[in-house]
């Protein structure tokens, strides 16, 4: 039987989550075609704040990358709006023109930032905060601007302006409340919160209304109703959000808030459903993605033809994703005449607790700075769990804390992922029925996990607890090394997270059951660290010993010194220096290199500095996990077949990327004519000229593990070609596993998946970003060593006992 043709409209979380239901349910009914507005894949729209605030990049925020779809036959269509439809002959009609008739049709369009219709607001330099781009926005200001104004105190304006206050600007948030999120919180609460964003910096104009936005062409600044004003070269509103219904409403399909759909997520049109921030379900449209998911399940079981009982609505809690502040609420907020409130307030630690009680049921709770209960309290409320049995201490705290840990005592039924709204249960059932053994394979089985994170550290305790004795074992099989049973991703996740910057601090805050570390992990973590924060300071006692002496460190312990040649070119000079300092020192062994320049061996420690000096030629990196060499022929200038000028290409390559840490060392070749004389094809890139331009390879290894490197592109200018290694190699480092070289790394990751993230005109321009600011954070290390005396006595003095 021919599949039935499924039309969604809208590319982002609740669609894409109802898709992968679908999938779950029947991957074989529908023949599945996706529109996205927005030019990436499936993306988590919640992690858009942490990428603001810079502790992940988009990169790490995709939930399902263009593999995905084409595993799973979806057609998808990228940056491109449906703008008309029909619902008679049932077709939708894009921008591009492009037609796609359908069997069935869903609406998941979300919503637009709300923006208030105020004269100026048309100016440049106002924002909203909803897409990437939006973020882009705000980003690529902060690096022009100072003065930023958020209008909105609720989640998004306090996010956003937390988000801006990390990029260096002055941040002030107008609120026309006279409290924070006062739709989430009581006023105690709400000044508590305010107490700590100003303590972090964040200024705030409270019971403001935003009259006129000032300025010529751009934001100058925003006037008020009460007559004052406030400068500012960015605005970011953040005052809600409007469900994306016009289309909808266009042909006639009942709108209110939202598209009005029915328990299964209908609309009043045969075949036609909506789901997610768009639609509105008993006179609710969601903002949160707890409910949305619920839809998303009811919707598959709907049109998969399975029994279900509907969607019978939410109750949602919420949480602010800002570093240092710990807020949950859910339920009623404000004591009415029929409620009694249990209230607990530590002024002193920081601390409010609220319990909203009626008829013996808890119907709200409001937490400040500790929200270890949220949970239980939160099941507590939806399941309209009868209290009269309890006190108010046993309310607001477990029995038995302290004998067992909390994932022990907590009963199955209680929820450990509220945006997935996955169990406790549900987790232990999956774990041992799929033999799962780390976080992330309980997120892609329960999703648990997926979109805001919090309850990542929650899920590894229940499968620490669940797997007992084998947890440590089957952990260890990824773990960085026997320090910790973290994996590689789960400690660049924790590092960005919550914020670490150094290397001890990631072994205390993560439980490293080695205060010290060990060889594998302290260059390891100084790695990552230097991976997640361009500015990152090297600690240089963390490296491993040949990178902390800038030498080789030789089998009679004594060291080589290998200076840069670039492109192994060099001159009479550089010559003479070499062979006056090896006779001067009496250098046992003067020998050429594989990478095309003179190696000085057996060289004694207390020589080095000396020998740098008067060398006075930067280091070649021998020793580094990082750029060696760019092997080059000589190219057109001399070489009778060369096409292309190999050495001028090879040279500005090695000067561009020398220094810069790589998972592993990395090494380029550049030949200008297919002769190869650079052996370009066993280089982690190599570069061959042809007729009209240069061929790029890719992941070529000329060691142990040989292989030769993929071809990946033509290109026409050195110019592309430049920018193609900075792209590559900046993704390299930002996913590479520690001491994973590129030819492992490309086979783990899959070339298709590495060249579809390298052509997004975003990622790349991201990625050169990130490339520019950290190779602003280098020093020539032997310089450093010669001028720094304290560097000096650590590392190059000879100690006598
Ligand atoms: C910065 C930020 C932080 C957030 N933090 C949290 C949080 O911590 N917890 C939480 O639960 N929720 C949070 N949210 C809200 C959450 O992200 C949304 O509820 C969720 O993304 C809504 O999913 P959706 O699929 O309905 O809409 P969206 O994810 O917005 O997807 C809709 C997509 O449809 C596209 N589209 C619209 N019209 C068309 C058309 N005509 N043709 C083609 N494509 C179209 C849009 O471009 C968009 O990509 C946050 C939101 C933001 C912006
Ligand atoms: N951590 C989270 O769960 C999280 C984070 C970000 C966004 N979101 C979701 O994104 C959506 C948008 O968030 P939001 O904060 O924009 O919406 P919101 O409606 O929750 O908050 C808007 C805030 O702006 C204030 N406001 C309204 N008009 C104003 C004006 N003219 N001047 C100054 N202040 C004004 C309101 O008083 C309100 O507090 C919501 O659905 C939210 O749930 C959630
Ligand atoms: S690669 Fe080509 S141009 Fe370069 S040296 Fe060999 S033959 Fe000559
Ligand atoms: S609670 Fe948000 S992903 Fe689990």
């Amino acid at each position: 039987m021919d599949k039935q043709k499924l039309v969604m409209i809208g590319n982002g979380m609740a669609g894409v989550r109802a898709i992968e239901e679908i999938l779950r349910e029947n991957p074989n009914l529908y023949d599945i075609t996706i529109f996205g507005q927005e030019p990436h894949p499936n993306y988590n729209r919640i992690q858009l704040s942490t990428v603001l605030q810079g502790d992940t990049t988009v990169n790490d925020i995709i939930l399902n990358d263009w593999k995905w779809y084409e595993n799973n036959n979806i057609r998808l269509f990228t940056g491109e709006s449906v703008i008309d439809l029909d619902l008679k002959k049932k077709y939708v009609r894009t921008d591009k023109d492009r037609v796609v008739v359908y069997d069935k049709l869903i609406f998941a369009t979300g919503s637009s930032p709300l923006m208030i219709p105020i004269p100026g607001v048309e100016k440049q330099g106002i924002t909203g905060f909803r897409d990437i781009s939006d973020c882009e926005t705000m980003i690529n200001c902060s690096e022009q601007y100072k003065n930023a104004v958020v209008i909105g105190g609720g989640l998004l304006g306090l996010e956003a302006a937390k988000g801006l206050t990390n990029l260096g600007m002055s941040v002030k948030v107008v609120h026309l409340m006279p409290y924070l999120m006062e739709r989430q919180l009581d006023a105690t609460a709400s000044t508590m919160l305010k107490q700590e964003l100003e303590r972090q910096g964040i200024s705030f104009l409270m019971e403001k209304q935003t009259v006129e936005i000032t300025g010529e062409k751009r934001v100058s600044g925003l006037r008020f109703k009460d007559g004052s004003t406030v400068d500012a070269d960015l605005v970011v509103m953040a005052i809600g959000i409007l469900p994306n219904k016009a289309l909808a409403e266009q042909v006639g399909i009942d709108a209110n808030r939202g598209i009005i759909v029915n328990d299964f997520m209908k609309t009043n049109s045969k075949d036609v459903y909506a789901i997610g921030e768009c639609a509105e379900h008993r006179g609710i449209a969601y903002g949160l993605v707890a409910p949305l998911y619920e839809q998303a399940k009811v919707l598959a079981k709907h049109i998969c033809n399975k029994e279900t009982e509907g969607y019978q609505g939410s109750v949602t809690g919420t949480q602010l994703k800002v570093a240092g502040v710990d807020l949950y609420s859910a339920g009623e907020i404000e004591s009415g005449p029929d409620t009694k409130a249990i209230r607990v307030e530590n002024e002193y630690e920081g601390v409010y607790k609220k319990v909203l009680i009626r008829d013996n049921q808890v119907v709200g709770t409001v937490l400040y700075g500790e929200t270890a209960e949220s949970t239980r309290l939160f099941r507590m409320l939806t399941q309209k769990e009868d209290i009269s049995q309890m006190t108010s201490l046993s309310i607001l705290q477990p029995a038995g804390e302290a004998e067992e840990s909390d994932v022990a005592s907590m009963p199955d039924e209680e929820l450990v992922c509220g945006c997935n709204g996955v169990s406790k249960g549900t987790i232990v059932e999956a774990i041992h029925a799929q033999n799962l053994t780390t976080v992330n394979e309980v997120g892609a089985c329960t999703n648990a996990g997926r979109s805001c994170g919090r309850c990542k550290p929650m899920i590894g305790e229940i499968l620490e607890h669940t797997l007992g004795d084998s947890f440590d074992s089957s952990q260890q099989k990824e773990a960085i090394c026997g320090c910790t049973t973290l994996s590689r991703e789960e400690v660049v996740t924790e590092i960005r997270a919550k914020g670490l910057t150094n290397v001890k601090e990631v072994m205390n805050v993560l439980d490293w059951e080695n205060d010290e570390g060990c060889s594998k992990c302290n260059p390891a973590l100084n790695y990552y660290l230097g991976m997640v924060y361009p500015e990152y300071k090297d600690e240089r006692v963390a490296r491993l010993v040949n990178e902390k002496m800038h030498a080789n460190i030789q089998k009679d312990g004594t060291y080589s010194v290998v200076p840069r040649m670039y492109g192994g070119v060099t001159t009479a000079e550089d010559l003479k220096k070499l062979a006056e300092v090896a006779t001067k020192y009496d250098v046992p062994l003067v020998k050429l290199t594989g990478g095309q320049r003179i190696g000085l061996f057996g060289i004694k420690k207390e020589n080095l500095t000396a020998i740098w000096e008067e060398l006075d030629m930067p280091s070649g990196y021998a020793y580094g996990k990082t750029l060696r060499t760019v092997k080059t022929c000589v190219g057109k200038t001399f070489c009778r077949f060369g096409t292309q000028d190999s050495m001028g290409l090879g040279i500005e390559l090695e000067k561009k990327f020398e220094r810069i840490d790589t998972p592993h060392k990395f090494k380029m070749g550049v030949s200008a004519c297919p002769r190869n004389c650079a052996e370009a094809g066993i280089k982690d890139i190599g570069i061959v000229g042809v007729d009209g331009g240069w061929e790029i390879y890719v992941a070529g290894n000329g060691g142990t593990d040989l292989r030769a490197g993929d071809l990946v592109y033509t290109v026409k200018t050195k110019e592309e070609v430049i920018e193609f290694a900075s792209v590559f190699l900046q993704y390299y480092r930002e996913t590479g596993t520690y001491l994973e070289r590129t030819s492992k790394w490309v086979e783990r990751m899959g070339l298709e998946n590495i060249k579809k993230v390298l052509e997004d005109e975003t990622q790349r321009t991201l990625l050169l970003e990130r490339l520019d600011k950290t190779l602003a954070r280098y020093n020539e290390p032997w310089k450093e060593a010669i001028e720094n005396d304290e560097i000096k006595e650590k590392y190059y003095q000879v100690t006598t006992y």
